[in-house]
């Protein structure tokens, strides 16, 4: 999905898109460290079956989301909340870390920075 910088309206709308297996890939229309998801949103996610968060911008909740055991990586740690105020786009191409992104791509991730 496709955010307004520091606004995570649609990622609400994001998240009820999403299904068993599913990785939310998260970007902003510029850079942007503010923290659009944590705690709230990952347990949200969980729930509905989603294997994992990738965002290019902030994160927050660090201990409970490893509690939660759910993976989450992101451009940032940040305590610097979004308001809920544009619109963006679900489901689109996306751009991050110089890798084009489309929806129902296959992601490899781990915790190695490799
Ligand atoms: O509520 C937010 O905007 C982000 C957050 O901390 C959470 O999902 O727990
Ligand atoms: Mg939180």
């Amino acid at each position: 999905m496709l955010s307004w910088p520091g606004d995570n309206l649609v990622l609400h709308a994001a998240v009820e898109q999403c299904g068993a297996g599913d990785i939310l890939v998260v970007t902003t229309t510029s850079p942007s460290t503010d923290c659009m998801s944590g705690e709230l949103f990952a347990t949200a996610l969980r729930q509905r079956g989603v294997r994992g968060l990738v965002i290019d911008a902030g994160d927050r909740d660090t201990r409970e989301l490893r509690e939660l055991g759910f993976p989450a990586w992101s451009a940032a740690v940040s305590a610097q909340g979004t308001v809920k105020t544009t619109g963006g786009s679900v489901n689109v191409p996306v751009a991050l870390g110089g890798q084009v992104v489309r929806p129902g791509d296959v992601i490899l991730a781990d915790d190695r920075w490799a």
